[in-house]
C-alpha cells in the first residue's frame, strides 16, 4: 500500500481518519518531535470494558492516569534498574536452553516460560518454584494476551462500529457479558498476584525481594491507587511476555533460513567466549553480531509490524498535508524497516547494515552499536515502548546462550528431505509470531549443555 500511495496517505474507515505513516522520519516528525499533540490513543469499546475503565496503560488515553502509570513504569525499567534483572535472564535462559534441547517441539512454551518467570520477578518479586506453578502462570498470562488481542482486532465487535450499542442493557448485549466474564479473570488474577505480594511484604519487609510492586508498597510518590497500580503492572507483565517470546520465535525461524548467519555468530560467540565457560552479560558489549541479529530480527519480522496506533488531539499539518484531530495514526513498521534507503537490500536479513562502514545504519563504537534504543520496532515518542531496556537483555542472553550451545536447522523428514520452513506464514493481530513451525535443535556438545547444567544447580 506504501509502495501504491506515498509514504503518508489517509484512509478513511466507518467515519474515522487513518493515517498510515511509512518512513522513519515522519514517524519520528509526526509522533516523536510533534509527541504532545500525538500521543493519545484510539478508544476501543471492547478493551475498556474487558480491562473495567480502559485501564490497561497501553491502551489509555493520554490522561492523568496514563501519566502517573507511564512514570511510574519509565522509573521502573531505566538502564540502571534493568541491570538487576540480569541473574534472573541468565538463570532463566539458561533452563529454556537446556528444555529446548530436550523438546524443540514445545519451543512456544520455553519462550513464552522465559519471559513469565522473568516478567513476574521483575513486576511482583514472585518465584515460581514447580514446573506446574510455571504452567499455570505461563498459560494463564498468554491466555489474556490473546484474549485481549483478539478483543482488539478490528472489525471482531459491531460496538467498534455503532458506539451506541454500549447503551444496550448487559442482560441483552452478549458482547457485554463475555467482556464481564474477562474482566473477572484477568482483574481477579491480577489482583491475587498484588495481594500476595502485600502480605509477603507486610509478614517480611526484610526478606521481601526487589520488585516494582515493593518500590510502590516504600513509596507515596508515585500517586497511584492500590487497583491503578495492580492494571500498571498487569500491562507490564503482559507487555513483557507476549512480545519478547514472539521475537525469539522469529529468532528460531531465522536461523534455519540463514545457516551462514547462525555460523557466524557462533563463530564470535567462539572466539569471544571459547567453550570452556558460559556466554554472560559481562559478554554482551564485546558481542556485537549477538546484538545486531537482535536487532535485525525485530527488523525482518516485527512483532507489532503495524504498531500501536496514536491518536492526534488536535488538527495539525504535516508539508502541506492536512490532518485531522482524532486522526488514528499508524507508524506502519513492516513498511518502515523496508525503507531502502535506510536498509538497503532490505527483504534480506542482514545483520552486517548495523556492523559494517557503508551501511545507512552502521553506528560506531562496536561495544555499544548497534543496540536497539530508540529503535522503530519499539515504538515512537511518548508512547515508545518502556520495556526495551529489559527486551534487549533478554534477546541478547537467550541468542547468546542459545548460539553458543545449540545448532538450529530445518528438519529432515523420514525420505532424508528438508521440511520447508514459511517465510511469512504469521499470527494476525497487532503482536504477532510465526505459526507453529518444524525445526531441529541439536546441542553443538555434551560438554557445553553440562557447563549450562552445572552452572544452574550452583546459583
Ligand atoms: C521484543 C520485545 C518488545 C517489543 C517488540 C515491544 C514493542 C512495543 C511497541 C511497538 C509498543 C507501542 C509503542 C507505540 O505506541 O508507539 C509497545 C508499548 C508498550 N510496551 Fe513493549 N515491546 C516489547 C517488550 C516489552 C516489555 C519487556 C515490557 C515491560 C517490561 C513492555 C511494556 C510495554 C508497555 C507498558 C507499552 C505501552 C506504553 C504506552 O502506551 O505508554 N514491552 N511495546
Amino acid at each position: 500500500m506504501a509502495e501504491h500511495y506515498g509514504p503518508i496517505f489517509k484512509l478513511n474507515i466507518f467515519g474515522d481518519t487513518h493515517v498510515i505513516i511509512s518512513t522513519q522520519k515522519i514517524a519520528e516528525d509526526l509522533m516523536a518531535r510533534r509527541g504532545a499533540i500525538y500521543s493519545d490513543r484510539g478508544h476501543l469499546n471492547m478493551v475498556h470494558l474487558v480491562t473495567g475503565s480502559g485501564d490497561l496503560l497501553a491502551s489509555s488515553s493520554e490522561g492523568d492516569y496514563w501519566r502517573r502509570g507511564r512514570r511510574f513504569s519509565a522509573a521502573m525499567l531505566t538502564p540502571a534498574k534493568a541491570a538487576q534483572w540480569e541473574p534472573f535472564q541468565e538463570q532463566a535462559a539458561k533452563r529454556m536452553v537446556i528444555d529446548m534441547v530436550k523438546s524443540p517441539s514445545r519451543y512456544v512454551y520455553w519462550f513464552d516460560r522465559y519471559a513469565t518467570t522473568v516478567s513476574l520477578r521483575e513486576c511482583y518479586g514472585k518465584i515460581l518454584t514447580t514446573a506446574e506453578e510455571e504452567e499455570h502462570h505461563t498459560h494463564k498470562i498468554a491466555e489474556r494476551m490473546h484474549n485481549i488481542e483478539r478483543i482488539a482486532t478490528p472489525g471482531g465487535y459491531l460496538v467498534e462500529l455503532i458506539p451506541a450499542m454500549m447503551y444496550i442493557p448487559e442482560c441483552l448485549a452478549p458482547f457485554k457479558q463475555e467482556a464481564k466474564a474477562l474482566h473477572l479473570i484477568e482483574s481477579t488474577y491480577f489482583r491475587q498476584l498484588v495481594q500476595e505480594a502485600r502480605s509477603k511484604y507486610e509478614q517480611n519487609v526484610q526478606e521481601t525481594p526487589a520488585s516494582f510492586i515493593r518500590c510502590f508498597f516504600e513509596d507515596p510518590k508515585w500517586e497511584l491507587t492500590e487497583p491503578e497500580v495492580t492494571y500498571v503492572l498487569g500491562t507490564l507483565y503482559g507487555g513483557g511476555s507476549g512480545t519478547t517470546a514472539n521475537a525469539m520465535q522469529s529468532f528460531i525461524l531465522t536461523m534455519c533460513h540463514y545457516p551462514d548467519w547462525q555460523a557466524k555468530l557462533q563463530k564470535e560467540l567462539d572466539e569471544v567466549v571459547g567453550s570452556s565457560r558460559i556466554p554472560s552479560f559481562e559478554d554482551i558489549s564485546r558481542l556485537p553480531l549477538v546484538r545486531a541479529v537482535a536487532k535485525e530480527v525485530l527488523r525482518w519480522r516485527p512483532v507489532v509490524p503495524g504498531n500501536l496506533p496514536h491518536r492526534l488531539t488536535q488538527d495539525d499539518e504535516y508539508e502541506g498535508y492536512y490532518i485531522p484531530k482524532g486522526a488514528i495514526v499508524h507508524g506502519n513498521q513492516w513498511a518502515i524497516h523496508r525503507e531502502e534507503e535506510l536498509y538497503p537490500d532490505s527483504e534480506n536479513f542482514n545483520p552486517s547494515r548495523f556492523l559494517e562502514k557503508g551501511y545507512p545504519t552502521y553506528k560506531e563504537p562496536l561495544d555499544t552499536n548497534p543496540n536497539i534504543k530508540r529503535f522503530s520496532a519499539f515504538g515512537f515518542g511518548r508512547r515508545i515502548c518502556p520495556g526495551l531496556e529489559t527486551a534487549d537483555r533478554s534477546l541478547y542472553i537467550q541468542i547468546a546462550l542459545l548460539a553458543w550451545s545449540c545448532h538450529i536447522t530445518k528438519k529432515i523428514d523420514a525420505f532424508g528431505k528438508e521440511i520447508p520452513v514459511p517465510w511469512y506464514d504469521y499470527t494476525e493481530g497487532s503482536n504477532v509470531m510465526p505459526k507453529k513451525f518444524e525445526f531441529d535443535l541439536k546441542p553443538r556438545s555434551q560438554e557445553r549443555m553440562e557447563l549450562i547444567r552445572a552452572s544452574l544447580t550452583k546459583s
